[in-house]
This record gives C-alpha cells, sequence and structure tokens, in this order.
C-alpha cells in the first residue's frame, strides 16, 4: 500500500532536523484514490465538539444553529468541531464491516509497517498506530494545541490528506506555532501527503473557509511507543 518509491533517506534526515516533515505521494496512487472514494461517499460522520458527546454529522441547518454558541466556546480557549470516524472504536465494536476505510488499521499495525515508521523516525520503539479519518467542512477548526496527552505514549502525529483538490487559501492548513505564539510554517493538505511531526509540538487546523469547494478529509492519528490500554 505504501509507495515503493519514496526517499525515506531524504524524509528522515529532515524529519530529524525540524522535527517535521511532508511526504508526498505517500501511498501507491490506487490505494489513495480509492480510500479518498470511501471517506467523500461512505464513511458515516460524527461530528466533535470538544467538551461535547460526539453527535450525527450536522446538517447545514443543524451547524447554523450550533456554531454561533462553538465559535463563543472558541474565543474563549482550546476547542474544535470536526467531523471524525473513530476506526479503533469501529473495529472494536464491529461497526460498518464494508468499509474499505478498515483495512487501514491492520495495515498501520503490521510488522512490516511498524518496521518502516521506526526507520523512518529512528525510533525503535514504535509499537503501535491509532488512527481516526477526519473532515473538516466550512467553519470548522482545530484550535492550538500540542497533542501531549497524560497516559499515551505518542511520539509522532501523522495526517495521511485524501482531498484530491486543495486550494491554499481554502483555510484547513496544519499550521506550525513557536514557544512565543508565532506563525512557523504550515502544511498543505496535498492529496496523498503524510505531514508527520513529533510531538509535542503546537499546532492548529486553520478554519476552512466558507468558499471551500471540498471536505478537508484525511486519515490521522499517532505512532505510539506503547500499544494502548
Ligand atoms: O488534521 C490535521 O492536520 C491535524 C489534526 C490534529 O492536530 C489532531 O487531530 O490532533
Ligand atoms: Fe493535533
Amino acid at each position: 500500500m505504501i509507495n515503493n518509491d519514496l526517499d525515506i533517506t531524504r524524509y528522515r534526515k529532515r524529519l530529524a532536523e525540524v522535527g517535521r516533515v511532508q511526504i508526498p505521494g505517500f501511498l501507491q496512487a490506487d490505494a489513495a484514490e480509492r480510500l479518498a472514494d470511501c471517506l467523500r461517499r461512505e464513511v458515516p460522520w460524527s461530528t466533535a465538539e470538544r467538551g461535547l458527546p460526539d453527535s450525527p454529522a450536522f446538517t447545514p441547518e443543524v451547524a447554523r444553529q450550533r456554531m454561533p454558541e462553538a465559535y463563543r466556546r472558541a474565543a474563549q480557549g482550546f476547542h474544535f468541531v470536526y467531523d471524525r470516524y473513530l476506526l479503533v472504536d469501529a473495529l472494536k465494536e464491529g461497526r460498518d464491516p464494508h468499509l474499505l476505510l478498515h483495512v487501514v488499521l491492520p495495515f498501520f499495525n503490521s510488522e512490516p509497517y511498524l518496521q518502516f515508521i521506526r526507520e523512518l523516525t529512528g525510533d525503535p520503539e514504535l509499537k503501535a498506530v491509532g488512527a481516526q479519518a477526519t473532515r473538516y467542512l466550512p467553519g470548522q477548526f482545530l484550535r492550538v494545541h500540542d497533542d501531549g496527552h497524560h497516559d499515551e505514549a505518542r511520539r509522532y502525529a501523522y495526517v495521511l490528506n485524501l482531498s484530491r483538490r486543495w486550494e491554499v487559501d481554502w483555510g484547513g492548513l496544519l499550521h506550525f506555532v513557536d514557544e512565543d505564539g508565532g506563525h512557523l510554517d504550515a502544511f498543505l493538505p496535498r492529496f496523498n501527503s503524510l505531514s508527520l511531526f513529533k510531538v509535542p509540538a503546537k499546532h492548529f487546523v486553520g478554519t476552512v473557509a466558507p468558499f471551500a469547494l471540498e471536505p478537508r478529509l484525511a486519515i490521522t492519528g499517532w505512532w505510539h511507543s506503547q500499544p494502548p490500554a
């Protein structure tokens, strides 16, 4: 499923130097296409808002009712609203077995893939990969946070981007922030690229613009040094 032509040496070096790297053309092209179709057409999304239980994905009508309150909360500090599908839970519960997406988690946790990420990062302790599918619609966002987590051995965060088209002014970039709250740089969610960074690191997903023509689709999660409890 991974593109055999990746120049790993180059990405490993960049990751070690800067703590983040974006790898274009990460999956083999047909795998990326099929996963993109699955995310676009088949995934039963829920909307996640910080502090609230996930709910069925907002319709435009529900979003009109609920987003003003979500923005008031976002004005007070860390907050997010985006659509997601939790692969780990779905697989555990045997939900939606027809989804092609379900090949991803076993593949990401197979020994060859784990070996690959150990080589890419130089971290021999990586043992487990978590994953969720995400969709950011216009108006959705994830404010600055650092992915630090008390009980999880998160070492790297990854985002496999699966929107076929993305324009730089549509919002939805993955931005990196320095210790003084300044802007460092950002990754465009380019089709079939893997954005990868060492955690903790401050970052956010820019609010998707009202005029974006596509949803921002991805499979994202962390590379862990311990299997989940
Ligand atoms: O989707 C992204 O680019 C990053 C997502 C993220 O930071 C997170 O889910 O913690
Ligand atoms: Fe994050």
